[in-house]
């Protein structure tokens, strides 16, 4: 009897990424096949299309903040579903051709995020020169292997694929810094509850007075925290946008479910990306009595007694 196919993972590639490496860090380096994607797009259209079972994409940074390709790839286009977190220490060297110094490095090139992080350090060891854009720390580091530019900003592990030396190491202007990945698949079954989850959301709401205190107060009035929440733009038209967020707890939870109904009700648009195990190391807020399952089931069977009568 043939045994099940393994699965396909898609990452942010070349070989040599953050997000290969946090791919690795979720489901082991044995597990599965591995395939890069030219950028979070294409990534994404893997598993939209079939041609791949999931992906594993950046999704924020602690110190650049989110990632808009990804945040605006999940919250268009085909439903796909959040399944897991995944957080990785990100640390950087500047790496070029063997034999380069930087005194040699006309141009330098590395993901947005990763310039970002690198910003005042690359200014100190370059200065005047101007860092450019690349779809991944590895892709940059393939290019500067190709000879297309003289230094990239990427993982140690990338220099090394690529066959370039480090001209700095561990290169960051604040020290510390962490990358929240997510691994996303089609539409299925959710993640089990495990107590200590998150739910991620985008919610659309009109342009009208109050529409972010209606989506803040489904949460608030039941002891719902939320760990992030953002505006994007919906693209449609200046000043109307839709707010990204996570929020503790699992959509199976009375209060979390009946959060999203509520939200339902008053969002012009709400798209529900998953319910997921934390994986920041934390733990959600202790759940305060009356927004327990039980308070809640309690509650249902009250109403129900009063609708028949039974007071
Ligand atoms: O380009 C990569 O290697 C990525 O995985 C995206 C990224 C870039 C910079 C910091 C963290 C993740």
């Amino acid at each position: 009897m043939p045994g099940t196919p393994p699965t396909r993972y898609a990452y942010l590639g070349p070989e040599g990424t953050f997000a290969e490496s946090a791919l690795i860090s979720a489901v082991g380096a044995d597990e599965g096949i591995r395939q890069p994607a030219a950028g979070v797009p294409a990534a994404l259209a893997a598993v939209r299309s079939g041609d791949a079972d999931a992906a594993l994409v950046p999704l924020e940074n602690s110190v650049e903040g989110s990632v808009p390709a990804t945040m605006d790839g999940l919250a268009d286009g085909d439903p796909l579903l959040i399944t897991r977190e995944v957080f990785l220490a990100v640390s950087f060297v500047l790496a070029g051709r063997p034999g380069t110094t930087p005194a040699d490095v006309r141009s330098v090139v590395s993901h947005p995020h990763a310039l970002a992080q690198t910003a005042g350090s690359l200014a100190r060891l370059l200065p005047g020169v101007v860092p450019l854009p690349a779809t991944s720390t590895a892709e940059a580091a393939r290019q500067v292997a190709d000879g297309e530019h003289d230094a990239a900003v990427c993982a140690p592990i990338a220099a090394e694929r690529y066959g370039l030396t480090a001209l700095a190491e561990d290169v960051a202007d604040r020290p510390g810094a962490v990358t929240r990945f997510v691994l996303v698949a089609p539409p299925g079954p959710l993640p089990e509850p495990t107590g200590n989850d998150k739910t991620s959301l985008v919610a659309v709401v009109g342009d009208r007075t109050g529409a972010l205190l209606d989506v803040l107060s489904e949460f608030a009035v039941r002891g719902i925290s939320l760990t992030r929440i953002e505006s994007r733009p919906t693209r449609e038209r200046l000043g109307v946008y839709s707010f990204s967020l996570d929020c503790e707890g699992h959509v199976a939870d009375a209060r979390v479910g009946e959060a999203l109904s509520g939200l339902h009700r008053v969002c012009d648009d709400l798209r529900f990306l998953g319910s997921y195990p934390r994986a920041d190391g934390r733990e959600n807020k202790p759940v305060t009595p009356v927004s327990t399952d039980a308070a809640f089931r309690e509650a249902a069977g009250w109403l129900e007694r009063v609708r028949a009568g039974r007071v």
